[in-house]
This record gives C-alpha cells, sequence and structure tokens, in this order.
C-alpha cells in the first residue's frame, strides 16, 4: 500500500462529506498495521460545532472495528486547489494511535502533495509514550 493509492482512498471517501454548511469535503485514509484501509469524512451539523472532521472519523470508524496502530495517513481536500493540512484537535488525535515516524500525505484538487510525518504534524509530543 503506497501513499498515492492512500490518498485516492481518501479522496474517494471525500465524496461520501456531509459538508451542506462549509461546502468543503474532505476525505481521510488511515492504513492499519494489519495492512486494511479505514476512511472517513467530516461530518457537519447545524450546530457548527459538532461537526466531526474527516480525520477523527476514521480514527473513530477504526477503533470501532478494532483497529488501533496505524502506520500510514492520507488527507484530501478536494474544495481547495492547494492541501489543506489536519486541524489542531485531528493531529492530537491522529497521534494517539500513530508512530511519530508515521507518514502523513495532504493533498487538494492541484497537484501539489505535502509528504510529512505525525511527528511533524505533532513536535514536542513527550507525552506520546502514555499511548499503548
Ligand atoms: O483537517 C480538516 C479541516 C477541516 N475539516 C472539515 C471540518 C468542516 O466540515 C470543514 C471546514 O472546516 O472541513 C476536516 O474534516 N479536516
Ligand atoms: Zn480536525
Amino acid at each position: 500500500m503506497d501513499l498515492d493509492n492512500l490518498f485516492i482512498q481518501a479522496r474517494n471517501a471525500a465524496e461520501f462529506s456531509y459538508s451542506p454548511f462549509s461546502k468543503f469535503r474532505v476525505g481521510a485514509a488511515l492504513l492499519a498495521e494489519d495492512g486494511t484501509v479505514v476512511t472517513g469524512t467530516n461530518v457537519e451539523n447545524r450546530s457548527f460545532g459538532l461537526t466531526i472532521c474527516a480525520e477523527r472519523s476514521a480514527v473513530v470508524s477504526a477503533v470501532t472495528a478494532g483497529k488501533k496502530r496505524f502506520v500510514a495517513l492520507a488527507i484530501a481536500t478536494p474544495d481547495s486547489e492547494i492541501p489543506v493540512g489536519p486541524c489542531g484537535a485531528c493531529r492530537q488525535v491522529l497521534s494517539e494511535f500513530m508512530e511519530p515516524g508515521a507518514p502523513v500525505r495532504f493533498g487538494g484538487s492541484g497537484p501539489e502533495r505535502v509528504t510529512t510525518t505525525i511527528g511533524e504534524l505533532v513536535p514536542f509530543d513527550s507525552l506520546h509514550d502514555l499511548a499503548t
């Protein structure tokens, strides 16, 4: 499973987005350590603060399916031309289940892709090792 393939799955998941308020679709695809992929999309609400991001939606689905260790992540934001990285809340939640060196790729509708790691997205994570 390469990151390009994972990105395609994230892009596919964005098609299921429920985002009538922002009109900003997001898809996320997590590669679990057993080789399976779990996707998520953003789910908004008319009470805006209840919105669930694509990344946390994917984490919740994966944990519900019994998967707690993720080795890679891709995020697609097709309503932005340029890549849009995960919000701070999602970075924190993702870091619970990923090693700092795990790769993360994100991109929008244009050709640019950012390829980084969860450790770069959550630097100085001194509490990381409290996670099991
Ligand atoms: O990394 C991000 C950033 C935003 N959103 C969602 C929340 C909201 O539905 C919309 C606009 O912020 O995009 C995500 O799912 N992930
Ligand atoms: Zn988020």
